[in-house]
């Protein structure tokens, strides 16, 4: 709804639609009913629009979208067009955040003041759409092609200041000031002056002749940072109308890419990572405790053991969250190189501006490093973050059991081993859980928390509400070699190998997944990291090559299949990017160059094991690499490891850089369809047998196929755990 009233010949309506003042379909008949009513007052000389408690609206009703209420009317382009024509002046009085279809009400007005710390943006492209309420339009003709590109195309949200040193905002209401009476007093002084050129459809683009060239530059740009996307591109194609074409020829292309990209699948899966990535902080564990009863412990100061790449990363993140940060490393060369690192990287965030002088002592001050374990006395929550091995882990908890307080948590960042065997090396297994990081930590915005068998409800919220704190995507998940992320990706990575077996080479797979929007290809990643950093992990489990009896098959590990090849690359001293040779080469700069090395390699051991080359398609390639890891996903909702299909999404997406635009792995087997994803995985596990159990069919998905077809996403888990309590169901 919106609210109504009448302050010294002002009319202010002010939405209210808590929690963000979206512009649901209620909130738009009701503005433009008072939007008429201060039309046809005699008494109203000026009108200001704004909202009331924590924001200015913050857009359409994400909620609406692809339902049918979306299309009643009046829509949000009805509201825009009656705040412009009006003959009164009118004027947004923002706070908070004024985004999407929200700004464009904002860009309606014949006037926009802000407080100082509020955001404005049109990041619509994020959900896959355009703003389609004239923001194309309106907004180049303000800040200019130029800039309008790279705020629409990208969807970031700018600060009130860059908005005005751009022209969008004509006045920025210092901190403290209240932005409803600055608004009155500004619309008071407005009254009687001409509107003619603060009506932005009547003005022309500053920058039109360069449309070409910024089309050319824009497009680029996009092309690469969000790979096969097509809102990026349909949104510069419509803003580029509005340096070409007249307003009302302009709105039409708008009108036209926007049905485009609805009708996309790509907008439905990015509104639904909108939604999921909310749903993710509402966890439960179901039957124990869930987000709203569990209370997380008050954590003061946190404890990080080991400096290596992964310790500074999380320590960063812990100094961000403004705790006191220990970090505990005996080697003294490690620590001075870590400490450097940490204290380098504060003085980045800090030249960049991301945070101020303030914020950068107070983080060094907060950074302690230590250089035994008795330093780590005062902690409530340590993390340890050494070297992969259950060995080394329990030695670290034994001696974290001994120094740390009784209350306080102990956490390790194992990203594949088993909790609840650290834990039972402690006396308080109820104060033990996984807090897996995606390196680099203080980048990547996964954290997959990991609650051991016995994890109490209080350790569960305190890890969660720390990810929180970080600002990070945060995954709750059950106990299980590799949890979810790592246990599914191990199938993605073992097909790409036997891809290579059968007849593709590194490239052909990549390009594949470059295709298909991810922003490198499983091999070129693999150089990123590291090819020793896979090797070390098989290595503790006694997989690779060298590990073997003699006798052993290359080609198998007791009775399943595996391919030794990328033991052989290492074996190599192709360590990837850092040895300057990989799956790729790279001659002076990071771009991956096929080298024949790597395909004699391959050659010689296809010759070895009498393997005839065969050509792979891409659709072939996809599917070996994507589908196993969906089947695993389904495995995985089955044993309750992760509790819904969006949390396995967002790992993926946050923690692998899954393309956002297909949802993540699980929702992109419903966009297919769950029948043909089946389809296929039977088929291949005809061919594969028992030596591949990956492509042995998921007994849920199975299940859901036979009894539902392409069930609803929102309804896997409730159709098959209804399904899975009855007695009998042999589920
Ligand atoms: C930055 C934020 C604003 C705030 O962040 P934060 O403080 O962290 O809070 P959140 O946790 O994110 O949010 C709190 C709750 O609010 C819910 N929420 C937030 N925004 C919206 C919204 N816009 N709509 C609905 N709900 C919203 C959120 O889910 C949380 O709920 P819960 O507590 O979890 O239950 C941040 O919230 C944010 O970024 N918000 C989104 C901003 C945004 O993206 N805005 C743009 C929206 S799209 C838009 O505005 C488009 C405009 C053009 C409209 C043109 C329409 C033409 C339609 C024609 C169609 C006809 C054909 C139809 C055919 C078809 O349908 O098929």
């Amino acid at each position: 709804m919106a609210k109504y009233s009448v302050e010294n010949e002002v009319a202010v309506i002010a939405v209210d639609n808590p929690p963000m003042n979206a512009l649901s379909h209620h909130v738009r008949k009701s503005l433009l009913k008072y939007l008429k009513e201060a039309e046809s007052d005699e008494k109203v000389t000026s009108i200001v629009l704004c909202g009331d408690g924590r924001t200015f609206p913050v857009g359409a009703d994400i909620k609406e979208f692809h339902k049918s209420v979306s299309k009643l009317g009046p829509t949000i382009l009805d509201i825009v067009d009656a705040l412009e024509k009006s003959k009164k002046p009118t004027i947004a009085a923002i706070h908070g955040n004024a985004l999407g279809g929200g700004l464009e009400i904002a860009l309606g007005c014949h006037y926009r003041i802000a407080m100082t710390n509020s955001k404005v943006g049109l990041p619509e492209v994020k959900l896959g759409i355009l703003p389609g309420a004239g923001g194309t339009q309106r907004l180049p003709r303000v800040i200019g092609l130029d800039n309008a590109m790279q705020w629409i195309a990208y969807g970031g949200h700018h600060s009130a200041g860059i908005g005005a040193s751009l022209g969008l905002i004509d006045r920025v209401v210092p901190q403290g000031g209240n932005i409803r009476e600055h608004a009155i007093l500004f619309a008071k002084a407005a009254v009687g002056k001409s509107l003619g050129q603060r009506r932005l459809s009547n003005i022309s683009v500053p920058d039109a002749a360069k449309v070409e060239s910024l089309m050319a530059k824009h497009l680029k740009e996009v092309s690469k940072k969000s790979r096969g996307a097509l809102a990026p591109i349909v949104c510069l194609q419509v803003i580029k109308s509005s340096a070409l074409l007249s307003y009302q020829e302009g709105l039409e292309s708008e009108r036209q890419g926007m049905f485009t990209l609805l009708a996309s699948s790509q907008s439905r899966a990015q509104i639904y990572s909108f939604f999921a990535e909310r749903q993710v902080s509402k966890w439960s564990v179901p039957g124990v405790t869930n987000y709203q009863n569990a209370v997380p412990m008050k954590v003061k100061a946190v404890g990080v053991v080991g400096l290596g790449t992964m310790g500074r990363g999380i320590a960063i993140c812990c100094l961000r969250a403004g705790k006191i940060t220990y970090v505990l490393e005996m080697n003294t060369k490690a620590q001075t190189a870590g400490v450097k690192y940490i204290r380098g990287y504060i003085e980045t965030m800090r030249k960049r501006k991301q945070i101020n002088d303030q914020q950068s002592s107070m983080m060094n001050n907060a950074l302690i490093p230590v250089d035994n374990y008795n330093g780590l006395k005062n902690v409530d929550l340590v993390i340890e973050a050494v070297f992969e091995s259950m060995k080394i882990k329990k030695e670290i908890f034994k001696k974290l059991e001994k120094v740390c307080k009784p209350s306080a948590i102990l956490a390790s960042n194992t990203s594949t081993l088993n909790i609840d065997e650290m834990a039972s090396v402690t006396k308080r297994p109820q104060k033990v859980a996984g807090m897996h990081f995606f390196a680099p930590a203080h980048i990547m915005m996964l954290l997959e928390n990991i609650r051991g068998e016995k994890s109490s409800p209080e350790t569960i919220a305190t890890i969660m509400d720390l990810g929180k704190q970080m600002r990070k995507t945060t995954v709750l998940v059950g106990n299980c070699h590799g949890f979810v992320g790592n246990r599914m990706f191990a199938y993605y990575t073992a097909e790409s190998s036997f891809l290579l077996e059968e007849g593709a080479y590194p490239k052909q797979v990549d390009d594949v997944l470059l295709d298909y929007g991810f922003a490198m290809g499983r091999f070129q990643v693999g150089d990123l990291s590291g090819t020793d950093i896979g090797y070390k992990i098989r290595r503790e489990r006694g997989l690779t090559h060298k590990q073997q009896p003699a006798g052993t098959p290359e080609r198998k590990r007791g009775d399943r299949r595996y391919s030794p090849l990328d033991d052989f690359l290492y074996e190599k001293g192709r360590y990837g990017l850092k040895a300057r040779k990989g799956w790729y080469k790279y001659e002076g700069s990071r771009t991956p160059i096929p080298d024949p090395e790597v395909r004699k390699m391959i050659d010689d051991f296809r010759k070895r094991h009498n393997i005839n080359p065969r050509h792979i398609s891409p659709e072939e390639t996809l599917q070996r690499m994507i589908f196993p890891l969906v089947n695993e996903g389904f495995n995985v909702l089955d044993e309750g490891i992760a509790a819904n299909p969006w949390d396995i999404d967002m790992i993926f997406q946050h923690g692998y850089a899954w393309p956002r635009h297909t949802g993540g792995p699980m929702y992109y087997a419903y966009t297919i369809g769950l029948p043909q994803v089946l389809k296929v995985i039977e088929e291949r596990w005809k061919l594969a047998g028992a030596s591949e159990p990956h492509w042995k069919p998921s007994k849920m998905l199975t299940w859901l196929v036979e009894h539902h077809g392409n069930p609803d996403i929102n309804d896997w888990i409730k159709l098959y755990k209804e399904r899975k309590s009855q007695p009998n169901s042999n589920l």
